[in-house]
């Protein structure tokens, strides 16, 4: 057993979805899965759905917490290195992505509007449309959306049947055919949900949405969607899921582009789905800072 250490931390969140952000430049943390784990307990830590170390890419190879520098991104670039709750490592994180980028420009590590985000997926360039100390509206710009085919989850009694979904980590987005905001609220997450092993070797994450319905005002459709995410849970949203929903539903009703407003628990961000690639559009508010005491948990 070991004390956790002292360390300091911004608190923040994309439509809820929130995080610990652990500003490291030296990568001098062990992230081990206990310490993460105790960040994002909401009893005995801060709470949060998963953990963002700040660091530069060549700081994280150089550290040996990332092999090589991934597709696109340089040395320099700030890296954001996420952690699910349960302290597992994935992939891409979107809403992850806005809060990065926002305590990146609030801090002053840079000084553009328009910079790229490591990530372990890739890079994801993002554009700062205006931010002060405590909130921001933030596009990233996600890559490439790969559609898969389809696959089935079983969610409490229920079955459901959604495309498989790569937006960097994995998805299951399942539009379903006349259910309602009312009936898609009662859905029972708290069993979690059951992928086909063999299709998912990984785990992957959940979407569960709303036909699009189309819209008059400033986008083409709107929909109401929640979400089971792989190493953490019901969360109140999930970037990377949206895009993943968006691009399956509109894939559903024959469309490969469109802008889609998307209602999740924690808020509304839009999605732009256009050339097989799709840009997240969102806040991000930056809650609180502050110090864990040295020995705060035993690991
Ligand atoms: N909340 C994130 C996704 C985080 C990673 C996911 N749980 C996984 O394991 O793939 C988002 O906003 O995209």
């Amino acid at each position: 057993m070991t004390a956790a250490p002292a360390l300091s931390f911004v608190k923040g969140h994309g439509t809820q979805n929130d995080f610990v952000v652990i500003p490291d430049p030296t990568v001098s943390v062990d992230l081990t899965t206990e310490l993460v784990s105790a960040l994002c307990d909401r009893q005995r830590g801060i709470g949060a759905d998963g953990v963002l170390r700040v660091a530069t890419a060549g700081a994280l190879v150089g550290a040996g917490v990332i092999d090589a520098l991934p597709d696109g991104v340089a040395a320099d670039d700030w890296f954001m290195d996420y952690r699910n709750a349960d302290g597992s490592i994935a992939e891409m994180c979107g809403n992850g992505v806005r809060v990065f980028a926002h305590y990146c420009r609030a801090a002053g590590l840079v000084d553009s509007d328009t910079f790229p985000v490591g990530s372990r997926a890739g890079s994801r360039p993002v554009v700062v449309h205006r931010f002060d100390a405590v909130d921001a509206d933030v596009s990233v710009a996600m890559g490439h959306v790969r559609l898969d085919g389809p696959s089935a989850v079983g969610i409490a009694r229920g079955r459901y049947i959604g495309e498989r979904v790569d937006v960097g980590n994995p998805h299951l987005a399942c539009v379903v055919e006349g259910l309602t905001v009312d009936s898609l609220a009662a859905l029972d997450l708290t069993t979690g949900a059951q992928l086909d092993a063999d299709v998912f070797p990984n785990g992957a994450n959940v979407e569960i949405l709303t036909p699009l319905a189309p819209s008059e005002s400033d986008v083409d459709f709107t929909a109401h969607m929640r979400v089971f995410e792989r190493g953490v849970g019901e969360t109140r949203s999930c970037g990377t899921g949206l895009v993943a929903a968006a691009s399956a539903a509109l894939h559903g009703i024959g469309r490969d582009a469109g802008v889609v407003g998307i209602t999740i628990p924690g808020g509304d961000v839009v999605v732009t789905v256009a050339d097989g690639a799709a840009v997240l559009r969102g806040p991000s508010r930056l809650v609180a800072r502050g110090e864990l005491n040295p020995g705060w948990a035993v690991l």
